[in-house]
């Protein structure tokens, strides 16, 4: 009887989508617990449409109308309590932070309190301290590198012992000591893995509790003080904040050196763009941000890498207003939790074109202005409207300057370019299993 009046009214009854979906979680568990559930989503729209029932009281949307209405508009939804669980306990009881507040003003009260350090304009401030951590990455590769010939490098851990030191820089002055060491010392990348897996199972709940979301933020806090009782207590305490942005920038990192290393027509491309700036610095001189990011083609190609492979694989969570809305056709009820999924709308082939599962830079440079504005406001990698992400303006410099001192510095192929790297498809995307045979430039040469 429950499963009945849930399928026929909760008011989503109209709505397409797998059979299970209208009176249980199954269709969103079994795909998180398959680490698929970016290709699922994707799947469901194919079949449906552009609007999706995804659970009992879950809406899936693909279509630009959406994202406006749900993210971007000055009016865009509130958060789920999928966001709960990220305010981590501080002395005892959750701290709200940007990221997991729910309530509208008071995100907007935060915002304007912290939203004038991360304007690009102060973000340039940051530059030197990222430009030490991209030298030390650089040094230490050339360090456990030989120099007459490619090694073996796993080059999923190597980008997010930068992330993870570049963070540690940025807030509290000091790299963890990630890169120093060559691996995953404390255990915080391991224990921030444990997070994010199980954040996508909680986020699968059956609109309960997040209880596994809690009980993954403790393991991760006793992984790490079990490793390293001296580490920072406030970086792990307040660890929404501060911690935040390490795993997505590393997905943005792995995606292009993956797919540029599965190119060589864009890896030619890009390094002979690179090769024009190159010449007017010396081999040891950081290149400017102002002037890396003013190369067309590495803006296509960090374009085109964040689009190919979203950041986050699940419908950003949003919950609509109590009197309901009209979004594609439909009527939502209030208190239906609804979202896009980057992975899908990334997909949306009347936006980019239909070769959108090839890794094409090109559509970023060629074609009518207008298209390239739509995609622009289309590429969902760091949310939009109220909510977006504000770390962005930091993120785009940190992938710039990582890029082009990386590729200035050595050249890298796949150890395995037979075998597709593994994609935990969950809520961060991250990949693994990418080794490359990473050998040192000659001084000069891109
Ligand atoms: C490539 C790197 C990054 C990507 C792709 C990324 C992506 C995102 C996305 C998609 C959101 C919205 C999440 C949602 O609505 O569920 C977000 C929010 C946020 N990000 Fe990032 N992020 C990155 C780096 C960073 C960095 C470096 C920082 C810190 C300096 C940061 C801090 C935040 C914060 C505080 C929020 C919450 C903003 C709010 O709700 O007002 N992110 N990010």
């Amino acid at each position: 009887f429950q499963f009945l009046r849930t399928r026929y009214h909760g008011g989503l009854n109209a709505i397409p989508g797998p059979f299970s979906a209208s009176f249980c979680n199954l269709w969103k568990i079994l795909a998180v617990y398959n680490d698929d559930m970016p290709r699922r989503n994707i799947s469901v729209h194919q079949k449906y449409g552009p609007v999706v029932r995804i659970g009992p009281k879950h809406v899936s949307f693909s279509s630009p109308e959406a994202l406006h209405i749900i993210h971007g508009s000055r009016q865009a939804y509130p958060k789920s309590d999928f966001y709960k669980p990220a305010a981590a306990p501080f002395e005892g009881s959750p701290l709200l932070n940007l990221f997991s507040v729910r309530d509208v003003n008071y995100h907007s009260s935060l915002k304007k309190v912290i939203g004038g350090l991360y304007t690009k304009a102060a973000v340039l401030g940051l530059e030197s301290k990222i430009d030490t951590c991209v030298e030390m990455f650089t040094n230490q590769l050339r360090n456990r590198t030989r120099d007459d010939g490619p090694t073996n490098v796993d080059m999923s851990l190597w980008v997010h012992l930068f992330a993870f030191d570049c963070l540690g820089e940025l807030n509290v002055s000091k790299k963890f000591g990630y890169l120093d060491t060559g691996r995953d010392f404390n255990g915080f990348i391991e224990g921030s893995d444990k997070v994010l897996i199980k954040t996508g199972l909680s986020s699968e709940r059956l609109n309960q509790t997040s209880f596994l979301f809690e009980i993954s933020q403790d393991q991760f806090t006793s992984t790490c003080r079990s490793r390293e009782p001296s580490l920072v207590k406030e970086t792990i305490d307040k660890n929404c904040l501060s911690m935040a942005g390490h795993d997505v920038l590393a997905v943005t990192l792995r995606t292009i050196l993956y797919y540029v290393a599965r190119s060589p027509r864009v890896e030619d491309k890009l390094r002979a763009e690179l090769a024009t700036l190159v010449t007017h610095y010396g081999s040891t001189d950081a290149i400017p941000y102002t002037e890396t990011s003013k190369l067309p083609y590495l803006g296509a190609v960090i374009n085109e890498s964040l689009r190919i492979h979203g950041n986050l694989g699940l419908i950003n969570e949003r919950v609509t207003p109590p009197e309901g809305a009209r979004i594609d056709g439909y009527h939502i009820p209030g208190g239906t939790i609804v979202g896009i999924n980057p992975w899908v709308i990334h997909r949306n082939t009347e936006i980019f074109g239909e070769d959108v599962e090839t890794f094409r830079p090109e559509r970023w440079l060629d074609g009518p202005e207008d298209r390239i504005q739509e995609m622009k406001r289309n590429l969902f990698s760091f949310g939009a409207g109220p909510r977006m992400c504000i770390g962005k303006n930091i993120a785009m410099m940190q992938i710039y300057k990582f890029i082009t001192e990386f590729y200035r510095h050595f050249t890298f192929e796949l150890a395995s370019p037979e075998k597709d790297w593994h994609v935990i498809g969950n809520w961060v995307t991250k990949q693994t299993e990418m080794d490359m045979l990473v050998t040192q430039a000659k001084p000069g040469r891109v």
